[in-house]
């Protein structure tokens, strides 16, 4: 099966520095895939490459089999490649509810005048609190959304890309920042979405534990380069990895001269 995502020879520089290098990477449709690295070793940057908030300096992206590499990242979302924090119409001053109802709306392109159809906004309002269910949030509806805690507006993000019938997730970091009983349970929501079945997603986590659990496969990158990308098992087993986390591969042996 064509791979949902797919890049060649991916590189960006930012002056003399190569953050992503000569990246060949295949997503295959409806897996979860973590990218790990140490600090600095461009998965971040990756991403951004990935949903267009940067432009590669060499190489391409595509997405279904098109070569997307210069659209622009709004194109992408669009196209059903979206990472949580694009989502800026979160509007704070209103509830989970109608957050998420916004954000159904906005997908089905329903004219505000329908909401006059009592049968289309009873639907909206199903399929708002579904997402909310899968993302469990449940209990928060009327919640506004400017109080939720850290871990509780990650899940509204994550309900909004939902809404958005995102195919592609791209997840940086979601518990960063979370206090350790919130943890658990994004990692919830994140089984949650696996188990429906039918979305991608591509996760940065640095929780290796969390990793292990959720991962179909995994991808490392080390001083932007892509070292290896492998079953979870084949990857703790990789001795290239094993060096590169013990420190025992230098930078200037993968960096790009
Ligand atoms: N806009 C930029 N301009 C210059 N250098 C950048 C820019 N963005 C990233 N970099 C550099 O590219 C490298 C990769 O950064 P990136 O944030 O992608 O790493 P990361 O693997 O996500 O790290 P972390 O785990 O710390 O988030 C770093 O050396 C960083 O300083």
């Amino acid at each position: 099966m064509e791979p949902i995502i797919k890049t060649e020879n991916l590189t960006i520089r930012f002056g003399g520095h190569t953050a992503v290098s000569k990246v060949n990477f295949e997503m295959p449709a409806k897996q979860l895939k973590s990218i790990i690295g140490p600090n600095g070793a461009g998965k971040t940057t990756f991403f951004n490459l990935l949903s267009g908030e940067l432009k590669a300096t060499e190489g391409d992206v595509y997405f279904k089999g098109e070569n997307i590499t210069s659209m622009s990242s709004v194109a992408r979302a669009r196209l059903g490649l979206g990472r949580s924090f694009q989502i800026t119409n979160v509007f704070p001053n209103l509830t989970v509810l109608e957050n998420v109802r916004l954000a159904v709306q906005s997908k089905e392109k329903i004219r505000y005048q329908m909401y006059r159809h009592f049968t289309h906004y009873k639907k909206l309002l199903e399929e708002s609190q579904r997402l909310i269910g899968v993302v469990l949030l449940q209990g928060k509806e009327h919640a506004i959304a400017s109080q939720l805690s850290h871990g509780e507006k990650r899940k509204l993000e994550i309900a909004m890309l939902l809404a958005l019938d995102t195919e592609v997730l791209l997840l940086d970091e979601p518990t960063a920042g979370m206090s350790l009983e919130e943890v658990p349970a994004i990692l919830d929501v994140i089984k949650a979405i696996k188990q429906t079945g039918d979305k991608t997603i591509l996760l940065i986590e640095h929780k290796m534990d969390m990793i292990l659990d959720l991962s179909d496969s995994i991808m490392v990158l080390f001083n932007g380069k892509l070292l290896a990308d492998g079953s979870p098992e084949e990857i703790m087993n990789n001795e290239t990895v094993q060096n590169a986390y013990l420190g025992g591969l230098y930078d200037e042996n993968l960096a790009e001269s």
